[in-house]
């Protein structure tokens, strides 16, 4: 139903306005007496075989929904009704930013994908936080980041105040360090600056009575010395796990029109990449961490790839926009089957 009738019409207009549409239509949905009730018993796929304990949390099942749908936290309740086993919110930064200026979000339709260069707009951690108060069971990952005002040599400080900020309501962290759309954070990647954000944020959560999983989320430009760097990382600090992979800035093959605009491209084109850079990781390292396994999942098959390839959990986006809520029931049945 969503890619024969809903998919077309949503397709007609600007994709950001679409986005804030869908969450009035969702979170409207979701005050009608027995629609949450019904929507769950159409998505949800309870199964004791799709759980999964990884880095310490236990998941209801492996799909989850990647950063930059829900930034602010506004719907992660209403979202898990469609079957996700978490959700990921952010990427939020300490104080509320505007973003880049519109126009900044661009569907590929003949290239099943999307670029975007939102630039993180959020509404600031502090925000976020009261939202995720009124949390009714759902896992949440909180990604955080920096605010575009603030140099990369006081970057650390961001991240420290989102990760104070959030200790409380977020089941594991994300450092996001990958997004190409906040001029220079990706030189937050190299070893020497990674390495001290990494270890700061450890030695906060050594200080709390419990510790949070940390992930570093990767880019997938990330060339082979990159990705062997970001072992030793993951090994040196001793943070939880690794999300691979966040959009690319590469252009290769596209034939959409939209190809030309500046931004991260996410969807179809990606996954191949992300799978490779999962792989990569998995064999490299001896599967000596956790990896969440994310880039143009559109298909059942497409997630099994990334399991195989070495992914224990893996997130869509673009695959939930192109192919609607089906995809997550789709890949929970296949892995069932
Ligand atoms: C519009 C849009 C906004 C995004 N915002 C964020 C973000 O704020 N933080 C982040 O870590 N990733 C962000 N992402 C990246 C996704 O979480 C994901 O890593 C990427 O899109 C690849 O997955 P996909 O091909 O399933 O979309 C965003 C992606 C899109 C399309």
């Amino acid at each position: 139903m969503y890619k024969l009738l809903i998919r077309p019409v949503l397709f007609l207009f600007d994709p950001e306005k679409v986005h804030y549409f869908t969450f009035s239509a969702i979170r409207t949905l979701h005050k009608i007496p027995g629609v949450p009730a019904f929507i769950r018993g159409v998505f949800k796929v309870e199964d004791k075989r799709l759980e999964r304990e990884v880095f310490g949390l236990n998941f209801k099942n492996p799909v989850g929904l990647a950063a930059g749908f829900d930034k602010d936290a506004r719907l992660f309740n209403e979202f898990s009704n469609f079957g996700f086993g978490f959700i990921e919110i952010g990427t939020l930064t300490p104080k509320p930013q505007a973003g880049n200026p519109k126009k900044r979000l661009f569907r590929l339709k003949a290239d099943s994908a999307i670029i975007n260069r939102m630039g993180f707009n959020n509404g600031g951690v502090d925000e976020a936080v009261e939202r995720l108060k009124k949390n009714k069971g759902v896992l949440i990952g909180g990604n955080i980041g920096k605010n575009k005002v603030t140099p990369n040599e006081e970057a650390v400080t961001d991240y420290m105040v989102c990760f104070e900020a959030l200790y409380d309501f977020v089941d594991y962290f994300v450092v996001n360090v990958s997004s190409p759309n906040t001029p220079n954070l990706r030189a937050l990647q190299d070893k020497e600056p990674l390495t001290l954000l990494l270890n700061t944020l450890q030695e906060l959560n050594n200080k709390k009575p419990v510790q949070k999983p940390i992930l570093l989320k990767i880019a997938p430009d990330l060339t082979d010395d990159q990705l062997l760097d970001i072992i030793d990382i993951v090994k040196d600090t001793g943070i939880a796990g690794v999300i691979a992979t966040n959009t690319t800035i590469s252009r290769d093959g596209l034939v959409s029109e939209n190809k030309k605009e500046a931004g991260g491209l996410s969807g179809k084109p990606l996954t191949d990449r992300s799978t490779e850079v999962i792989r990569f990781l998995a064999e490299k390292s001896n599967k000596a961490f956790p990896i969440i396994g994310v880039g143009g999942i559109h298909s059942a098959q497409d997630a099994i790839e990334k399991l195989e390839a070495g992914a224990d959990l893996v997130q869509v986006y673009t695959g939930f926009i192109y192919q609607g809520p089906k995809l997550i029931k789709d890949i929970n049945k296949a892995l069932l089957a």
